[in-house]
């Protein structure tokens, strides 16, 4: 795979005794965009914690495995040289400085780098949320909801990062707002950023990638082509359901072509 691709191999990670992801295997090659899904609980924030180095926040340790990109090893390093290494994390719920302005929100996020390259990203960000720029002077907590997404988003944009960590960006927003934050990961990664999306919204995460894993439990139970996972009957039934019908016409478009998706069973490594 490519030079900046970001690879986690056999990865474990435990909360004290409890064992939240079980050898887990992934590729984001560079310029891709890959999808995670699951329910609650299946370990989707465990992953990209362990990747952004931010799980000794929440008690949580890797056991086995680990993380590159490219050629480096993120696995050794605090939270702030991943961030500089290139990979930036949007946590869930939106967690914005609510007392600071939008325009420190984006400051907070630039980290280092120098003043004509933090001119740029927050030039780039603008573009990306012309709103950010009307609001700069406002306080965040006072911005919507999907606002608050979006300075998110914006905020780890700031760092420049080759790949951009994204957990559950739909949740809680009403479906105008999370279409709107789908178009605009698709500008990011056409922008040349990799993403790594986490969703609960399968049918949303689907069509915006290109490859996916489904986790279960702690474990890849399953992977493949976005499209085809998005016509395999397991997924539609699990996590498709009827709430999308725009993803079952997408899904019947893409055909029963389901030859290359990938059941764990260590076939996968
Ligand atoms: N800080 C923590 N301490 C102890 N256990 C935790 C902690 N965070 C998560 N877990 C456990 O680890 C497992 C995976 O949780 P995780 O939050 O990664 O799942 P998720 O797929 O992101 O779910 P959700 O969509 O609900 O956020 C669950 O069993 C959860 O209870």
């Amino acid at each position: 795979m490519g030079g900046s691709g970001l690879v986690v191999h056999d990865l474990s990670v435990g909360y004290g005794p409890v064992r939240a992801l079980r050898r887990v295997s992934l590729e984001v090659p560079e310029g891709a965009v890959v999808t995670v899904l699951g329910g609650n609980g299946a370990g989707k924030s465990t992953l990209l914690r362990a990747i952004s180095r931010t799980l000794s926040f929440h008690g949580g340790a890797v056991t086995e495995g680990g993380v590159r990109l490219g050629d480096r090893r993120l696995d050794a390093l605090p939270p702030d040289r991943v961030v500089a290494a290139g990979v930036s994390q949007v946590p869930e719920g939106r967690r914005v400085f609510a007392r600071m302005t939008v325009a420190d929100n984006l400051r907070a996020g630039a980290l280092g780098g120098t003043r004509s390259g933090r001119a740029a990203a927050l030039e780039r960000v603008h573009e990306l949320f012309p709103v950010l720029a009307e609001r700069a002077g406002q306080r965040a907590g006072l911005l919507s909801g999907g606002e608050q997404q979006m300075l998110a988003v914006a905020r780890a944009l700031m760092a420049g990062p080759k790949v951009l960590l994204l957990d559950e960006p739909s949740l809680g927003l009403a479906p105008l707002m999370a279409r709107r934050i789908a178009d605009t990961v698709r500008e990011i990664n056409a922008q040349g950023t990799s993403v790594l999306l986490v969703e609960q919204n399968a049918a949303l995460a689907l069509r915006l990638a290109t490859r996916a894993y489904v986790l279960e439990v702690g474990e890849v139970a399953l992977s493949g082509p976005a499209d085809e996972l998005a016509a395999s009957d397991e997924v539609r039934r699990r996590y498709l359901g009827v709430v999308d019908e725009g993803a079952v016409a997408d899904a019947e478009q893409a055909g029963g072509a389901r030859r290359t998706l990938t059941r764990w069973q260590g076939e996968d490594a």
